[in-house]
């Protein structure tokens, strides 16, 4: 049963998700990260931004794995998931950018840069997982199917999901049609989970990944099975929770 924790005030949110991933990296210095992109944790972000520049908390030990990259994406474009750490997280803190990593969209051969990417997440055990949740109840990219591929592999993305990212493209043409992603065998080995769902928009899907059946049509509903999970979520979120 995961832990759950609804906050009331917006700013709030961001402030626990941080002092969450802050506290770890306090304590454990060589802490090993596994990142998110998408909206939901730019406050987090911004948060460890302010935590590091008030002297607080250092990240320069910090190794960091990110979840997910479009394919075919130049690593430089500004939708980029590289592009988005860069200027939500790494760019502002002490993080040596070699110890970051995000998977490279761009290589020539994607299912050999798949197994890369789990090659370096085997010699390294993620210390705490950020994850967001899409509306069909993905995680990375792991996108509902009749079963899921537990280790790093490009997905094709839903039209669902292509639409809900067009925001940080010109037009819905320009989002990439596949993607590479951590599968959730890697998700699950993480030592702590931290799942961050924000608006109205989410609360259906998370209260069903949280408390429905344990399905690969609802990914999220997969870390049911993992031991320590904390869902942070807002008062819109968090409406279907007591
Ligand atoms: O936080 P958002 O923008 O709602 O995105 C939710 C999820 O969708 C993704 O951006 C992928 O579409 C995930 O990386 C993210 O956790």
């Amino acid at each position: 049963m995961a832990n759950v924790i609804k906050v009331t005030h917006e700013e709030d949110f961001h402030k626990v998700a941080a002092h969450i991933v802050a506290s770890l990296v306090q304590t454990s210095p060589r802490a090993v990260l596994g990142l998110a992109t998408g909206g939901t944790p730019v406050g987090l972000y911004r948060e460890l931004i302010q935590i590091h520049k008030q002297g607080l908390v250092s990240f320069a030990k910090v190794k960091s794995y990110n979840l997910d990259e479009y394919a075919g994406l130049p690593t430089d474009h500004p939708a980029s998931y590289r592009t988005f750490m860069n200027e939500h997280l790494f760019n502002h803190i002490d993080i040596n950018l070699e110890n970051t990593h995000v998977p490279d969209g761009q290589a020539t051969d994607l299912d050999a840069e798949c197994r890369l990417y789990d090659e370096m997440l085997s010699e390294a055990v993620i210390d705490l997982q950020v994850l967001g949740i899409g509306h069909n109840g993905h995680i990375g990219f792991n996108e509902p199917d009749d079963s899921l591929n537990p280790a790093t592999h490009v997905v094709t993305l839903l039209e669902q999901t292509r639409e809900a990212n067009s925001r940080y493209f010109d037009s819905i043409d320009e989002v990439p049609a596949q993607a590479i992603t951590m599968g959730v065998g890697s998700i699950m080995k993480a030592r702590q989970i931290l799942l961050l769902v924000r608006g109205a928009d989410k609360a259906e899907i998370i209260h069903r990944a949280v408390t429905g059946p344990i399905t690969t049509q609802c990914p999220a509903s997969l870390l049911q099975l993992h031991s320590n999970v904390t869902v942070l979520l807002d008062a819109e979120a968090g409406r279907l929770f007591q």
